[in-house]
């Protein structure tokens, strides 16, 4: 939809798959650290990379370009711009933003345009949050999965968004500058030449995550503040989908001051009274496969044959056998159950995915991971080559390879 000279701005319909809205939400809900306000959250590309988990930037690969060149296009500036941010952003009830422009800091001057694209929906998935222009057409616009709006970073284009009542509000949001100074690709190249040279880079090992520092997760509902209560992430994410974790340590410990050390350590997955045998290297391990399970969900439920789950013991024999097994506690579940909790889930409290769909899970999630993983290492070297993170269907790379 093109609008007035005067208020530069775009919104596109459907421009992004539902399935990759799911991705990006999977992606979101793995990795995700406190943002930078209040009941923010946020997912940045240089941080996948910083926590071990490259692979996990190749979905956005194609649709940052895509993005860039619909800006191009519509703002007339063919081959100028520049990717300046991509992250996924995520706001809980209580965050809002006043009327602003988006270069309205010193530090944001770079910035020509803004992409905000949807990845869930208005009503369904949260209350408020809808988006408003100060002046122009449209004036509200309400957030749609798969939807994009488009605009100037400038005072052309005042805008807010209203306060979150209730649920999740995720978006994938890209800045573009004209200003080759403030390109992110150089910096994600440069960071992923450190983090493959890390690893044995021929090899298409099987990925694991690493967490990054404790207090990155650790959500406050007074930030700013020194007080101690609050929540971690992880464990707050696996909470609201009926999950907790289990630590097994040989000693006793006294769980608040090691609570950070066990969330980086092996652990496992318990449901109600039972527990999962399979060990995970740590929370963020567990909390990947869960969350692809539940991106994945009714996909597994139709291929996987058979079903058989053996490695499920209550809760209470693997305690007695192991009497230093350690359930995580995540504190305080109301605060941990209003931030993470979207609307569709409140209708019945009961897990969205069971023992079976979790084993496929993990499998199917390897699998998922090694199949990034070996299409990061072949595109890698071009970017490096080129000094551009740039999608090119993989057969004309293997073409030349
Ligand atoms: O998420 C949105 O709809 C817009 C967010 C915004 O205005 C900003 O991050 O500057
Ligand atoms: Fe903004």
């Amino acid at each position: 939809m093109a609008t007035d000279a005067e208020h530069p701005r775009l919104i596109l319909h459907n421009f992004l798959s539902l399935d990759l809205c799911r991705e990006l939400e999977f992606i979101h809900k793995s990795c995700c650290t406190v943002g930078y306000r209040p009941n923010v959250f946020s997912t940045t590309l240089s941080h996948l990379i910083a926590t071990n988990s490259a692979h996990l930037i190749l979905p956005f690969i194609s649709i940052r370009e895509r993005l860039k060149e619909k800006a191009e296009e519509f703002f007339g500036c063919e081959y100028q711009l520049f990717v300046e941010f991509t992250g996924l952003i995520s706001w809980s009830k209580g965050a809002s933003i006043g009327w602003h422009s988006d270069d309205n800091r010193s530090y944001l001057k770079q910035r020509d345009f803004a992409a905000v694209c949807y990845l869930n929906n208005h009503g369904e998935d949260f209350n408020g949050g809808l988006f408003q222009f100060q002046d122009g057409k449209p004036t509200t616009v309400v957030p749609v999965a798969g939807d994009v709006i488009m605009y100037t970073a400038d005072s052309r284009n005042i805008h807010s968004v209203h306060e979150i009542m209730d649920g999740e509000r995720l978006t994938l949001t890209l800045w573009f500058s004209r200003d080759s100074s403030h390109d992110e690709d150089a910096k994600l190249i440069s960071l992923l030449s450190q983090s493959l040279s890390n690893n044995f880079v021929d090899e298409p090992i099987l990925h694991l995550p690493l967490p990054a520092p404790n207090n990155m997760y650790w959500f406050s509902p007074d930030q700013g503040s020194q007080c101690q209560s609050g929540f971690d992430i992880r464990l707050a994410r696996a909470h609201v989908l009926g999950y907790t974790f289990y630590s097994f340590h040989d000693q006793l410990l006294d769980t608040s001051q090691n609570l950070s050390e066990w969330l980086m350590s092996p652990l496992r997955l318990a449901m109600e009274d039972e527990l999962f045998y399979k060990e995970f290297v740590n929370s963020l391990h567990a909390l990947q496969v869960l969350q692809f399970c539940c991106w994945k969900v009714s996909e597994l439920r139709e291929t996987e044959v058979g079903r058989a789950i053996t490695n499920v013991v209550p809760l209470s024999q693997s305690l007695q056998e192991k009497s230093s097994g350690w359930k995580l506690t995540l504190g305080d579940h109301q605060l941990a159950e209003t931030v993470f909790r979207s609307l569709s889930n409140y209708e019945d409290s009961k897990p969205a995915f069971g023992w079976a769909d979790l084993h496929a899970a993990v499998f199917a999630w390897e699998n998922y991971t090694c199949k990034l993983r070996k299409e990061l290492l072949i595109r890698y070297p071009y970017w490096r080559t080129y000094q551009s993170i740039f999608f090119v269907p993989l057969v004309d790379l293997e073409k030349e390879a």
